[in-house]
């Protein structure tokens, strides 16, 4: 194959995970639009509503190890399409789900074909592109695919409200099909070969990896690095925002989305800002990091202190820099390559994707406990005391994080100037 060629291609792969991925974040995010008619379709209350929620992040999380194993043995081809034939008959699960228990079936099994997608997306763009390429089209891959959530919202809603719940979720379903078709007939694992297969899986294999994986001090860095930068940003998209922002700081509903929507804006408009900086000054890509934790913490430290309710403008700062967590959680994969061989890449990917996710999760359910706690009649009545006290549970995360990672730079540094004294003024790593 010529040069052009393989370039050509390498974009045509992408593209084509990248629709997959977008597909996925679509289902993902499918149920945010849907929460009152759910309520009233499986007659459930809001915590049973949220359990939908927690279940699919938990199940994500869970996921992520034996994922980025799998996809070490079988190839990001053959997991990406197990991924989205998953997701596409837990989808169609769901659009016909009539009982409580039905629906948390399904929406466990679009947790589990969601946990399939990204991996092998980020392992099709490491075995295609360049190194030097890598950082910026990872960015590229995490903000094309968010736009999956802002796209589900308008045509859900829209379904939802003309078809009924069987169409819309049946639709929805469908373009998991066209998708994992798509990409049956046109991906490869790696240029001119369609299937890769890695070494069996053994007991052995598998401890043997993790754990080497685990030794890299790059790794444990790319995991506290997405542990502490990305729980902000999902927790308020996910579950927590929309209340926060209508019951503890009063704004209207269609505020709140707007808001919320702006959020995703920042989030895209950042990406390729960051996968720029990233690829150029890859020393440097735990200062971005850390940066990052400490402008969202800061945000938050000014809506929380302010007396009474926050100004709309200082809300919508507060969002925009939320936002930055999305991008800057990636940060954690470009430190996970350089510090990984490519056979390896998507075990340790799995370890650092998790981290992120389980602080989501955490936070999550830390914040409804709290708010639990905070608020005397009981319900759903949250006052802006109680937001007050349950957002700021977010600092104990911020600042283990950031105590981890800052331990995890002094010895990666340390690391990378051992195996090479010039590692600090390099603009491109190579994976070690
Ligand atoms: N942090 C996210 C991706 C992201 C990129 N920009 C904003 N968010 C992440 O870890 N993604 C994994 C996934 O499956 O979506």
């Amino acid at each position: 194959m010529s040069y052009p060629a393989t370039v050509r291609s390498a974009w045509i792969v992408w593209t084509v995970g990248l629709a997959t991925y977008f597909v996925a974040i679509f289902h993902r995010s499918s149920l945010a639009v849907a929460g009152l008619v759910a309520t009233e379709r499986f007659d459930i209350s809001a915590a049973q509503l949220a359990t939908f929620t927690m279940l699919q992040l938990a199940v994500y999380a869970a996921m992520q190890i034996p994922v980025g194993l799998l996809v070490d043995r079988f190839g990001s081809r053959s997991i990406l399409l197990t991924g989205a034939a998953i997701l596409t008959l837990a989808q169609a699960g769901f659009a016909v789900a009539d009982s409580y228990s039905a629906a948390l079936v399904a929406r466990l099994f679009v947790g589990i074909g969601d946990a399939m997608t990204f991996i092998c997306v980020l392992r099709l763009v490491n075995a295609w592109f360049a190194p030097g390429r890598v950082p910026l089209i990872t960015q590229l891959t995490g903000v094309v695919g968010q736009l999956g959530s802002i796209v589900a919202a308008v045509p859900m809603t829209w379904a939802l409200g003309h078809l009924g719940w069987t169409a819309a979720y049946g639709i929805a379903a469908s373009f998991g099909l066209v998708a994992a078709l798509v990409a049956l007939i046109v991906l490869h694992d790696q240029p001119g070969t369609r299937t890769l297969r890695g070494p069996r899986l053994s007991l052995t294999a598998i401890k043997r990896s993790l754990t080497t994986s685990w030794q890299q001090p790059g790794t444990r860095l790319g995991f506290w690095v997405h542990f502490t930068t990305q729980f902000a940003q999902n927790a308020f998209a996910l579950l927590w925002g929309y209340p926060f922002l209508v019951k503890g700081e009063g704004l209207s509903p269609t505020v709140a989305s707007v808001l919320l929507t702006l959020m995703v804006v920042s989030l895209i408009a950042a990406g390729p800002a960051m996968g720029w900086f990233t690829g150029r000054h890859p020393w440097q890509r735990s200062t971005l990091a850390l940066a990052i934790v400490g402008v969202i913490a800061t945000a938050w430290t000014v809506v929380l202190a302010w007396p009474g309710r926050a100004p709309l403008g200082v809300l919508i700062v507060l969002v925009m820099i939320i936002g930055l967590g999305g991008p800057g959680s990636m940060i954690g994969f470009d430190l996970g390559r350089t510090s990984n061989p490519i056979e390896r890449l998507a075990s340790a990917t799995g370890i650092i994707n998790q981290a992120g996710f389980v602080a989501s999760l955490t936070v999550v359910v830390a914040i409804g406990a709290i708010l639990d706690w905070r608020t005397p009649a009981g319900g759903t009545d949250y006052t802006p005391d109680a937001f007050r006290w349950a957002m700021s549970f977010q600092y104990v995360l911020w600042a283990l994080g950031a105590v981890q990672i800052w331990r995890y730079r002094v010895r990666g540094r340390a690391h990378a100037l051992r195996l090479d004294p010039l590692a600090r003024t390099r603009t491109a790593l190579q994976p070690t």
